[in-house]
């Protein structure tokens, strides 16, 4: 692990980025890429100049779910009254990218839809979207298109099937006649079928990897790696409220590091957080947490989204192998009946959770499993400063399965898996009938609380929108209503989670932005 520092960038950069995860590396990378533009990377976790270790790059693990892995910060949040849960985010270069799951799915048009029609900017919709979906990516298996890219930074791989249990997922989403869908980035309609991956060689590519650690070189950049933003410096003066710098800690000194723009790429919960110990966000919820209120911002951390998940496990009759490349097999997107198109996901893993908990591929005896999750976006989740200091922990509340049709959708959700686990296809690999089977829909709900988790893809707690809509805090190019020289880029702002996962949509912001701000 090193740091990097170059002085002249460091007096007074053009940009100064918080934060080098899923969308910062990319904005680091493409807003230095303008040789007359200093830009300053400030990054809470370590920055491994000379490359990643190899646990950080497996992609047959999530390294994320290991419990109190130095590389993540732990949040303690709330899942649904009396469901406490410890989310987690990467706190490293690449940031949650390099400790996620390492599924790489664009999100749907419908999406894309939502967002263009929240911030009132064409930029989100998904026609102007699709030229940088292409521009970031270099898809292995299908090549340049109109649709996918050829030549970008995050190399896509398709998950192969050729393990038994994804074989047999395969199969069984057949015999109970899924739609088959061979490409899961081309928008076609949701069903059975290989999960994209930012996975080649058994690499996960993150994006410190793929966008930054080529171009620290360059003399106009400098990524400072350990160092913590601790609050965003603000002034009054005529022209109304700016941003001019960030007060930051580096080798246990703290200082105020002056810049011509702060973007936050802190990530869903770090944007929110900083912004509200900065004195930016609802008053009450500054006020009770003891903040000087600088400028009343409702919608900061008041409505995100996320995905509700539960794990469904299965016992093999025999020792299934390794996976090679990816721990993940196939996914099957259906619909709940009363959301939109694909809108449950039942996704496989190869490796047992008893695995992925301990980082090991195999867990002898251990049970495999399926990863659940409803994926329509519902924005019931809060967050909130308890305090002026960062290191109080923001108080986290998910807000899930809050509603009856909440639950429905991931009792159906469950069932499916049910039935995939109950076709001819598995009756060859399993013996045992799915517990949740003989259960009513009470019994289902008792069995789903108790197992409730999430996929941990927080969306929305800085979301788009227009200004002077009480729910938005940021414009179509992140800029911060009513705060000159801010912006934020990051899965933050995204109004509502995707339809998929995050992770292509975290790296589609940083590239967006980046366009607005060239
Ligand atoms: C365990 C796990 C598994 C996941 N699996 C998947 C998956 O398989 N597929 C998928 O689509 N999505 C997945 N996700 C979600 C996806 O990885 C994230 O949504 C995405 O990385 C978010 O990007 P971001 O830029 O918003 O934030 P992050 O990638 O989290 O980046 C934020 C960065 O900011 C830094 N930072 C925070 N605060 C400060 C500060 N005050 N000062 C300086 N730096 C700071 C952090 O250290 C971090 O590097 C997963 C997430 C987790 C946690």
């Amino acid at each position: 692990m090193g740091l990097r520092s170059v002085p002249a960038v460091d007096g007074h950069p053009d940009v100064l980025i918080v934060g080098a995860g899923g969308a910062g590396a990319v904005l680091g990378a493409r807003l230095s890429a303008d040789r007359s533009r200093s830009v300053l990377v400030l990054e809470a976790g370590p920055v491994p100049v000379g490359g990643f270790s190899a646990d950080l790059l497996d992609a047959r693990l999530v390294p994320g779910a290991r419990p109190r892995l130095t590389t993540t910060n732990a949040y303690p949040a709330e899942l649904a009254p009396g469901r406490p849960y410890v989310a987690v985010r990467g706190k490293v270069l690449g940031g949650s990218t390099t400790v996620n799951g390492g599924y790489f799915i664009r999100a749907r048009e419908s999406d894309f839809a939502r967002w263009a029609a929240a911030s009132g900017d064409a930029r989100w919709s998904y026609e102007a979207a699709l030229p940088l979906l292409r521009r970031l990516e270099n898809d292995l298996d299908m090549g340049e298109s109109d649709l996918h890219g050829g030549t970008g930074p995050i190399k896509v791989r398709r998950t192969s099937l050729t393990h038994p249990a994804a074989h047999a997922f395969a199969e069984a989403a057949r015999e109970l006649g899924h739609t088959a869908e061979a490409d899961k980035n081309a928008q076609g309609p949701p069903g059975f079928g290989p999960v994209p991956t930012n996975v080649a060689c058994g690499v996960r590519i993150n994006t410190g990897a793929a966008y930054l650690l080529g171009v620290i070189s360059r003399p106009n950049l400098a990524v400072h790696g350990d160092c913590t933003v601790r609050s965003i410096v603000l002034r009054r003066g005529p022209g109304g409220l700016r941003a001019t710098g960030v007060l930051a800690v580096r080798d246990g000194h703290a200082e105020v590091i002056e810049a011509g723009r702060v973007i936050v790429c802190a990530g869903a919960f770090g944007s929110a957080h900083l912004l509200q110990v900065s004195g930016i966000g609802p008053a009450e919820v500054l006020t009770a947490a003891g903040i000087q209120v600088v400028h009343d911002l409702p919608a900061i951390g008041a409505a995100f989204s996320d995905h509700p998940q539960v794990v469904v496990e299965w016992v093999p009759n025999r020792t299934l192998p390794e996976p090679e490349d990816s721990w993940l097999g196939g996914a099957l997107h259906l619909g709940s009946g009363g959301g939109e198109p694909g809108d449950l996901e039942i996704l496989q893993s190869l490796v047992p959770m008893a695995g992925l908990v301990r980082g090991q591929t195999t867990a002898p005896g251990a049970p495999h499993a399926f990863l659940v999750s409803v994926q329509t976006p519902r924005p019931l989740g809060r967050l909130r400063a308890l305090s002026p200091d960062l290191d109080t922990p923001p108080r986290i509340c998910y807000g899930y399965l809050a509603e009856p049709e909440d639950r429905r959708r991931l009792r159906q959700a469950v069932r499916a898996t049910a039935a995939i686990l109950g076709s001819a296809a598995f009756a060859e690999l399993t013996a045992e009938r799915a517990e949740v089977v003989d259960l009513d829909d009470t019994g289902l709900d008792e069995w789903i609380a108790t197992r409730l988790g999430t996929s941990q893809h927080t969306c929305g707690t800085v979301p788009m929108g227009r200004s002077g809509d009480p729910a938005a805090a940021v414009d179509g190019s992140g800029a911060v209503h009513g705060v000159a020289n801010l912006t934020i880029a990051d899965t933050s702002i995204l109004p509502a989670a995707p339809l998929r996962g995050p992770a292509n949509s975290a790296v589609l912001v940083g590239e967006v932005i980046a366009e607005a701000l060239a």
